[in-house]
């Protein structure tokens, strides 16, 4: 039997399930060999990624005594939550007071039960606290208070966002192309691409799509390791991550684990490495160097994490026989099932808290315990001993490549995304095609001269409006990018050229077929000028209105809430335009001035009327005649200048994009440091029936 050749290592109690996976394990064993003799020539190529780049430091990352609160979305004070209101104010305390650190070569995990604070400690330790949060407390890198330049460390969050209509094989190689350096070739990239798939265990999946909402796509653990896949590509010195192995079986789990450990030895460089992590099987444990344990924000233990077990048993805990330790330490410390216990053993209502007392103790024994001494001393080391400053030597594509590469890889997502326009299309054509027979050949007679501004007016702004259906695509756009951009993934800058680039084709093609079938089956001017302006004023106008929606998305990144803001903002602009209320009817203030000027329709619908109206005489009045006096039109410059109007807000818009994401990313250090500093004592009360004193430290 297999069994023999693969008998379950002592002292581990899960082998059930990884005997469940013997073939498996077999296969990945050959993998592994296979990988192996692989690896020499990207691990030659990785070496010299390093030594092109100068010196690579490790990084040593201490944190003392940090504190994170948020405000309390319910406004109600929660029984057993702790909520801070010393002085007056609702904030709840996420984490109290907690001290450890990370050093190069050595995979630290933060484990817990679910709530205790595992994610905001690693985004606290990362830097990507939410704006609802407050921070305190010392996190040196080095030795020193520094932000982490983009690039210098990465973070595999919880979610996995990803372009779903990706290949992933797609998904990595693009990721390869944008991250790693001009100095490797395409076929290097591609090779270092390929080479991480198959380090996750990717291999049979490469060319299978993502896959989403509506598409069926890779398994959720395949997602996982997509997303590890992207961020290990450059080898980051520093890396976090955000539970790594959920939804991986625990042959997989250990794989990956063993992977992400073992990144150190590829090519000699020491890597810093904290993951939040739940249920490790026992093989994974013994991967970890250190281990943090949390229970409601505070520390249960912090050390090496072969000591967990001795520190258990010392406080009245021992590990059962045949029992994960892990699986232990959780059990002990997660309180939150112990009303659904009291209510098994018929105890509700009694004091009965064993959980809650075992943390206590286990909390209390712990800041006494020569392991806390041996935190704060190591702490102390190196916090001398650091490097300095921590300096960005990662290499990264050019600029130019990063907008071809955005570009491409956007045009992909977009002809492959139903939602982003084929859906737009055939909605266009429909309305294009109800239009037409509702404004069937106009004539010359009095009334056409209603109904063509009625149709024009129709087409620049109700068919635009439909733009706003494209709103959920443009949102996991962004999520894609959020997540890129705060890995330092490629500059914003590049983000926005390659969405725009991509855009135009599609936005030429929802212009031109739509708009052919509405123009000339009314009967509108035949001559191909007329028809070429008309066509370009309403791809000006869609693009307008995807730009407009982009920059709800970046501000936003809510389906309902953006297209709601996104229909009100064009509803009020329509209005303003001058059709549905001719401009010297508007209300002066607001409507008119400025909002008629604002209103980018107010172009679109004189650059329009002046395109079908001169020229023509329609029931004996002329063109001119009919747009000055009856539509109100300016005529004092051409329709070209409405045209050159229409295209110059394409640009201010797409700046406006840009500008707001840089913004919002140059104000978010500026506004976390508005609300971080010394830590005060009134706002960290932990209210707790068993609360121990306050340290003097977190005063
Ligand atoms: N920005 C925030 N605003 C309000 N509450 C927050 C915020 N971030 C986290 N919390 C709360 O803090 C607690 C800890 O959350 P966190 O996500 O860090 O837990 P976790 O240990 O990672 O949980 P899980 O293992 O389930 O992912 C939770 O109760 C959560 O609701």
């Amino acid at each position: 039997m297999a069994s023999i050749n693969h008998p379950c290592p002592p002292g581990a109690c899960d082998y059930e399930a990884r005997h469940n996976f013997r073939a498996g394990g077999r296969r990945l064993e050959i993998e592994t060999a296979t990988l192996r003799v692989e690896e020499t020539t990207t691990m030659k190529q990785m070496k010299s990624d390093v030594i092109d780049g100068g010196e690579e430091k490790g990084i040593w990352l201490t944190w003392k005594d940090v504190w994170v609160t948020a405000s309390n979305t319910t406004g109600k004070k929660k029984k057993k939550e702790n909520i801070n209101n010393a002085n007056g104010s609702r904030r709840k305390t996420i984490l109290g007071g907690l001290t450890g650190y990370a050093k190069p070569g050595e995979l630290l995990a933060i484990m817990g039960p679910s709530g205790c604070g595992k994610s905001t400690l690693l985004d606290t330790l990362a830097g990507r606290l939410g704006s609802n949060t407050r921070q305190a407390g010392e996190i040196l890198i080095n030795g020193q208070k520094q932000a982490l330049a983009y690039g210098t460390s990465a973070y595999v969050a919880q979610d996995d966002t990803l372009l779903t209509t990706l290949t992933v094989g797609e998904a990595v190689y693009y990721s390869a192309q944008l991250q790693l350096p001009d100095t490797m070739s395409k076929e290097e990239k591609r090779e270092r691409a390929e080479f991480t798939i198959r380090e996750m265990g990717l291999q049979d999946a490469i060319n299978t799509r993502i896959g989403g909402w509506g598409i069926k796509g890779i398994s959720g653990g395949q997602k996982r390791r997509v997303s590890i896949c992207i961020e290990i590509l450059t080898r980051p010195r520093l890396l976090f991550l955000d539970e790594p192995t959920s939804g991986l079986d625990s042959a997989a789990s250990y794989y990956v684990m063993n992977r992400i450990a073992s990144l150190d030895r590829k090519d000699g460089i020491q890597r810093t490495i904290i993951a939040s992590i739940h249920q490790p099987s026992t093989e994974v444990f013994q991967l970890f160097d250190n281990l943090c344990l949390l229970s409601s924000g505070r520390t249960v233990f912090f050390g090496p994490a072969s000591a967990a077990s001795e520190f258990f048993a010392s406080n009245g805990f021992p590990c059962p026989a045949l029992q994960n330790p892990s699986d232990h330490f959780l059990k002990t410390i997660n309180k939150d099932f112990d009303d659904n216990q009291d209510i098994e053993l018929g105890l509700a209502g009694t004091q009965r808290k064993p959980t809650e007392e075992a943390i206590e103790i286990l909390v209390k024994s712990y800041k006494s315990s020569d392991l806390n001494q041996q935190v704060q001393a190591e702490l102390a080391a190196l916090s001398t001993q650091g490097n300095g400053m921590v300096e960005n030597q990662r290499g990264h594509a050019s600029f130019h490549t990063q907008c071809i590469v955005l570009t491409k890889r956007s045009f992909v997502n977009m002809r492959r995304d139903v939602g982003y326009y084929w859906l737009r299309l055939v909605i266009y054509v429909a309305v294009a095609l109800g239009l037409a027979t509702v404004f069937y050949d106009l004539g010359m007679s009095e009334e056409s001269i209603k109904d063509r501004a009625a149709l024009l007016a129709f087409v620049s702004s109700f068919i635009t409006f439909m733009t706003i259906g494209g709103f959920p695509s443009f949102v996991e756009d962004m999520k894609v990018f959020q997540r890129e951009r705060l890995n330092g993934h490629y500059g914003v800058t590049a983000y926005v050229i390659g969405n725009t680039l991509s855009s135009i084709p599609y936005l030429l093609l929802v212009s031109l077929i739509p708009g052919a079938i509405a123009y000339y089956l009314p009967g509108l001017q035949k001559t191909a000028e007329h028809f070429i302006f008309f066509c370009i004023v309403l791809f000006s106008c869609l693009m307008l209105v995807e730009s407009l929606m982009m920059i709800v998305a970046s501000i936003v990144p809510n389906f309902l809430m953006g297209i709601i803001t996104g229909a009100g903002l064009q509803g009020i602009m329509i209005l303003a335009g001058g059709f549905f209320r001719l401009p010297n009817d508007l209300p002066r203030i607001f409507w008119k001035y400025p909002l008629h000027f604002v209103a980018f329709h107010r172009y679109a619908y004189q650059g329009l009327f002046k395109n079908e109206y001169e020229g023509l005489r329609i029931a004996g009045k002329s063109g001119e005649y009919i747009l000055r006096n009856i539509w109100q039109v300016n005529m004092s410059y051409s329709k070209w200048v409405d045209l050159a109007i229409l295209l110059g807000s394409i640009v201010v818009y797409r700046v406006v994009f840009l500008a707001i994401i840089k913004g919002t990313e140059k104000m978010k250090p500026l506004v976390s440091s508005l609300f971080s500093g010394p830590p005060k004592r009134s706002n960290h009360i932990m209210v707790n029936p068993y609360a121990t004193p306050l340290q003097e430290g977190a005063t």
